[in-house]
Parts: C-alpha cells; sequence; structure tokens
C-alpha cells in the first residue's frame, strides 16, 4: 500500500517534486479545511504536511490512526502539539535553516520601513498627498539595535544592523559575554537591552517562557520613542501592553509582522499609524519556500522508507558522522532489549544498559532509547518507537540508567541490558563483530554466540548426562528441528545453559513439555 502524505497548508512545488519522485507513495492537498474535515482526512494520513496556519492539536493527533510523522515547512512549531505526537510515537520534523536567510531580510525590510515611516509615506502618497515633513525619519547609523534571542535569525540580523553601522546588542540564555565580544556585538541581560535598546527586535521562539516577554513591565523599562519589530511568534508581546505603550508615545513605532492571532478579523493595533505591519511574510520568498519544502519533505521520505531524518523536533538531532558511527547499534538494542523481555513475567522495575570498550566514547541516548523500545513492544505493539519509547517507559515507572565500563570481555565493543524486577535480575551482553554482525555473547553470566535473530529456545537446566538427549527427543516428538546447539555451564554438574536455534517458533504446550523434564529449571522461547 502506499504512503498517504496529508498537505493542509501551501507548499512549493520542488517540495512536491521530491515527493512525486519517491515510489509508493501519494500526496493529497487538503488546504483550508475545517477542523471537522481535517479530523476525517487525518484518519488515514501516514505523514501530515503542514506551515504555520494547520493546528496540529491533541485532538487531530489522536484522530490519526496511522500517522507517523508531521512534517513542519519551517522553524516554529508552536502550532503542533508536540508532546501529544511523542506519546503516540508520531515523530515531528521541521526545516529549521531554509528560511533563516529570509527572515533576517524581512527583519532588516521592517526595521528600515518603520526608521524612515516608508509604509506610511507611500500610502499616503498613493492617496495623491505630497507630504515631506510628516514622514521624518531617524537614521540607524549609531543607534543600538536590542536583540532578544540570539539564534539563527538573531544572529543573522545581528550581522545585517552591523553592516548597517548600528551597535548590536543582545541577549539569549546561551549567549556569554566571551562569545558576544567574539560576535563584535555587546552581551546585555534582558534588563540592559530594554534600557539601552533605541530599536528592540525579537528572535525567540514562542514558549512558556517567551509568552508575553514584553509586557506592560518590559515597556516601563524601555527607553522613551523606543521602536519594535516583531518578525518571530505573535504572543511573545503582549499585544494590549504595546498598544496603551504607542498611545502614551513611550513606544514611537511598532513593526509587526507575526499577531497573536493569525488570521485576524479586526486588530486594533493595525489602526495605529505608528504600526506597520505585514500578514507573516517572514519566510515568503520563492527561495525560502522552496528550500522548506525541499527539506522537510526529503526528511518525511527517509523516514518513511527507514532512513535516518535531519530534523528531528522531538528526538535530538545527531551530526552525520555521529549517527553512521552507532546507527548499526541501532538493531543489536533492539534485539537486546527483546531478548530479554521474554525471560522474565515480572514487572520491570530497572534497566541497566552498560556501555563497554568502543561504545563507552558515543553518544548513547539513541541506542538506549532502540533498547527501551525492544523491551517494550512485545507487550505494547508495534506503536513502540524510539520517539516515545522513554515517555512510555516512564509512563509505566522503568527506571533507566545508562553506564559506560571498562570491562569488555575481550571484545571491541560491548552492549549489556540488565532488567531489575521485583524478584530476579536477568541480563543479555551482545556484540557486533567486525564483517560477521550482532552476536549475542553473554546471558546472565553464561557466555554464548548467538546470532540475535529468529527461533532461540533457551533453557537453564542441571548439568547431567543425558538431558540433552531428552531434550533432543522432545523436540524431535514436536517436529522442531535444531539449528544450532551449544552448552555452558557454571560448574560441572550444577547450573548449565543451552542456547538452541530452532525452525519454528515453539508452542506454550511444547514449552510445557519441555519444563516438565525434571533436570530443565527454566525454557524461555525467543521469539526475535
Ligand atoms: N516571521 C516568519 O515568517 C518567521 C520565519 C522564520 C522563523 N520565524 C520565527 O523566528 C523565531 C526564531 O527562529 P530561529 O530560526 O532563529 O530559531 P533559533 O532556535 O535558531 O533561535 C531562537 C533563539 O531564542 C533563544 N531564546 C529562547 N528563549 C529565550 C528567552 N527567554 N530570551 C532570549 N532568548 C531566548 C534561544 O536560545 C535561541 O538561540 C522563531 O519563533 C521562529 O518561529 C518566523
Ligand atoms: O516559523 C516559521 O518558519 C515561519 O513563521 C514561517 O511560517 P510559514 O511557513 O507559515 O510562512
Amino acid at each position: 500500500m502506499a504512503f498517504h502524505v496529508l498537505i493542509t497548508d501551501p507548499l512549493s512545488k520542488e517540495g512536491i517534486q521530491v515527493l512525486e519522485q519517491q515510489e509508493n507513495l501519494q500526496y493529497e492537498f487538503a488546504t483550508d479545511l475545517s477542523s471537522d474535515e481535517l479530523l476525517t482526512k487525518i484518519e488515514t494520513a501516514d505523514a501530515l504536511l503542514v506551515r504555520s496556519q494547520t493546528q496540529v492539536t491533541r485532538q487531530l493527533i489522536e484522530s490519526a490512526g496511522n500517522l507517523k510523522i508531521i512534517g513542519r515547512a519551517g522553524v516554529g512549531v508552536d502550532n503542533i502539539d508536540i508532546n501529544a505526537a511523542t506519546e503516540r510515537g508520531i515523530i515531528v520534523v521541521n526545516a529549521p535553516n531554509g528560511n533563516t536567510n529570509s527572515a533576517a531580510e524581512h527583519t532588516m525590510a521592517m526595521l528600515m520601513a518603520l526608521s524612515r515611516k516608508i509604509p506610511q509615506a507611500h500610502y499616503s502618497l498613493k492617496n495623491q498627498q505630497w507630504d515631506r515633513k510628516k514622514y521624518v525619519g531617524v537614521e540607524l547609523k549609531n543607534k543600538t539595535l536590542g536583540i532578544i534571542g540570539l539564534g539563527r535569525i538573531g544572529a543573522e540580523v545581528a550581522y545585517r544592523a552591523k553592516g548597517q553601522r548600528m551597535n548590536v546588542m543582545a541577549y539569549d540564555p546561551f549567549l556569554t559575554p566571551e562569545k558576544a565580544d567574539h560576535l563584535g556585538i555587546d552581551y546585555g541581560t534582558v534588563k540592559e537591552v530594554l534600557n539601552k535598546a533605541d530599536f528592540i527586535t525579537i528572535h525567540t521562539p514562542l514558549l512558556k517562557e517567551t509568552k508575553h516577554l514584553l509586557n506592560e513591565e518590559a515597556f516601563r523599562q524601555m527607553k522613551p520613542g523606543v521602536q519594535i519589530i516583531n518578525c518571530a511568534r505573535g504572543g511573545i508581546i503582549d499585544e494590549e501592553a504595546l498598544y496603551q505603550a504607542i498611545l502614551e508615545g513611550k513606544v514611537a513605532g511598532a513593526a509587526l509582522d507575526v499577531l497573536e492571532e493569525e488570521p485576524f478579523h479586526h486588530h486594533k493595533l493595525l489602526n495605529l499609524p505608528e504600526v506597520v505591519a505585514t500578514p507573516h511574510l517572514g519566510a515568503s520568498t520563492v527561495e525560502a519556500q522552496e528550500n522548506v519544502a525541499v527539506d522537510v519533505c526529503q526528511d518525511v521520505i527517509w523516514f518513511l522508507t527507514g532512513g535516518v531524518v535531519q530534523n528531528p523536533v522531538n528526538l535530538p538531532s545527531l551530526p552525520k558522522e555521529v549517527l553512521r558511527r552507532i546507527e548499526p547499534y541501532f538493531h543489536l538494542a533492539e534485539k537486546l532489549g527483546s531478548f530479554l523481555i521474554h525471560l522474565t513475567q515480572d514487572v520491570i522495575e530497572e534497566v541497566n544498559i552498560y556501555y563497554s570498550g568502543e561504545l563507552a566514547g558515543v553518544e548513547t541516548a539513541p541506542i538506549t532509547r532502540n533498547t527501551v523500545k525492544g523491551l517494550l513492544t512485545r507487550h505494547l505493539g508495534d506503536h513502540v518507537n524510539d520517539v516515545n519509547a522513554l515517555y512510555l517507559a516512564e509512563k509505566r515507572g522503568i527506571h533507566i540508567h545508562e553506564n559506560r565500563t571498562t570491562t569488555t570481555k575481550g571484545f571491541t565493543n560491548l552492549l549489556t541490558v540488565e532488567i531489575v524486577t521485583n524478584t530476579e535480575k536477568r541480563s543479555v551482553a551482545g556484540t557486533l563483530l567486525n564483517g560477521l554482525g550482532a552476536r549475542i555473547v553473554q546471558v546472565d553470566h553464561y557466555s554464548v554466540d548467538v546470532t540475535p535473530k529468529g527461533h532461540i529456545l533457551m533453557i537453564r537446566h542441571q548439568d547431567k548426562p543425558g538431558v540433552i538427549g531428552k531434550m533432543g527427543s522432545l523436540l524431535a516428538q514436536f517436529n522442531i528441528n535444531i539449528a544450532t546447539m551449544q552448552v555452558d555451564r557454571a560448574q560441572v554438574g550444577g547450573d548449565a545453559v543451552m542456547m538452541l536455534t530452532v525452525d519454528k517458533h515453539l508452542e506454550a504446550k511444547e514449552l510445557e513439555a519441555l519444563k516438565q523434564l525434571e533436570e530443565i529449571h527454566q525454557a524461555n522461547a525467543i521469539d526475535l
């Protein structure tokens, strides 16, 4: 069956061409849908592609039966309920780099329009009025531009403002005075930026912490005559407070590309002559739309066809070279998790993952997620994936600990997973052998050498003559062929382990019959 990609906001044709080149994929444009229509449409979609207009709510996400990925052709994901997506194991990707330049250029255009009152003068002239006195502006040169949020766009704006010979002062939680110095700008706290700037531009995401960042109190702290630019998100400015600050003459002008309610029906700020505005056009250039559409469509295809995405929002993103190094371990990790869950009937309380050898020096979080995914899938089903595995484990009170050790037992890399239940501890260790692939090399304290795939029968028994024979004949009675077999023991006549790979799944009654043999303490059928 072909993947169904639902596109609910306008998307550039270059992105569509990327989708068209993919076999087994059908896309459907369905813009301007009512929320009820959207709820119906989403039911069959494997992927949803949006910009900022579609509100991807929890209700929408929960109505989606097949949805695996939400792609945002742009940066801001405040229109997507990320927690709801994560809980359902739906990956969210965005296209964070493609519109940086356009948004920075738009900010500069707004800054200049504001300082020289270009939109107002233009409007007046178009109304056949020649008024040169009313539209006297101010220069940017030697003025201070305060930037709140020095990420991708903020930094590009800083660079351009320096070209206008402005002094730039910025605040960002990740900016240090040393970094600022290196960039040739001044570091300021929020208070210092508010106190000193002649123009203030905001470039943060809309978050709980940035909602109404510029509020009544913030406007009070600003210089009289300050001018404000917002090309980031509506809601970062308290619009009522801005309105009052303009009426009081504290704020001389504001340039707004974004508003708290979009699209809106009537907005009183727009009636003020001091306000210039555009309808969320920061990313609306041919180039930016082409970039973000291609980036996000590429990620959607990679994800649906089993590849690795470039710009995940609800998973940490990793540089390609790091990913290339750790990706081979994902399969091993998942198999080890899956192996272990077959060994216990008890409730898992704790999972300890030990990274040894060359694994001790790599980014392990994605390997951990795959291990946990392997552990949970048997009981929770296929909706467990590496997006929601840790969330689902936490919800079930399972504590996950990562450890790095130097114990490699002679392997260049060794991944050991231990589960702790209220009654027991079980463990399995695996390695990637050069040229030979994944191997399980230890189960509990026994050494083994098993490829983690197919049907495995693990027997814990007493080391005694004749046990292997009895086992073999019983399996023969069930018409179960043994493909490989290994035995290891703690001591002569003591506890021992038998690992068999067999050609078919063992039914419960067959397993029960094995357990009836008096020398057998435990028998687990493991399907990997
Ligand atoms: N108008 C448009 O069309 C348009 C286009 C692109 C992006 N945007 C918006 O612009 C904003 C910035 O985008 P970006 O690509 O630069 O993102 P980014 O993630 O690169 O930068 C955001 C920066 O804000 C900083 N930040 C977070 N909380 C802060 C706080 N309380 N105070 C100060 N700084 C804080 C972060 O540390 C980060 O450096 C986003 O809201 C995005 O949605 C708008
Ligand atoms: O966050 C963004 O990328 C911008 O706000 C662009 O939004 P848009 O895709 O709706 O133009």
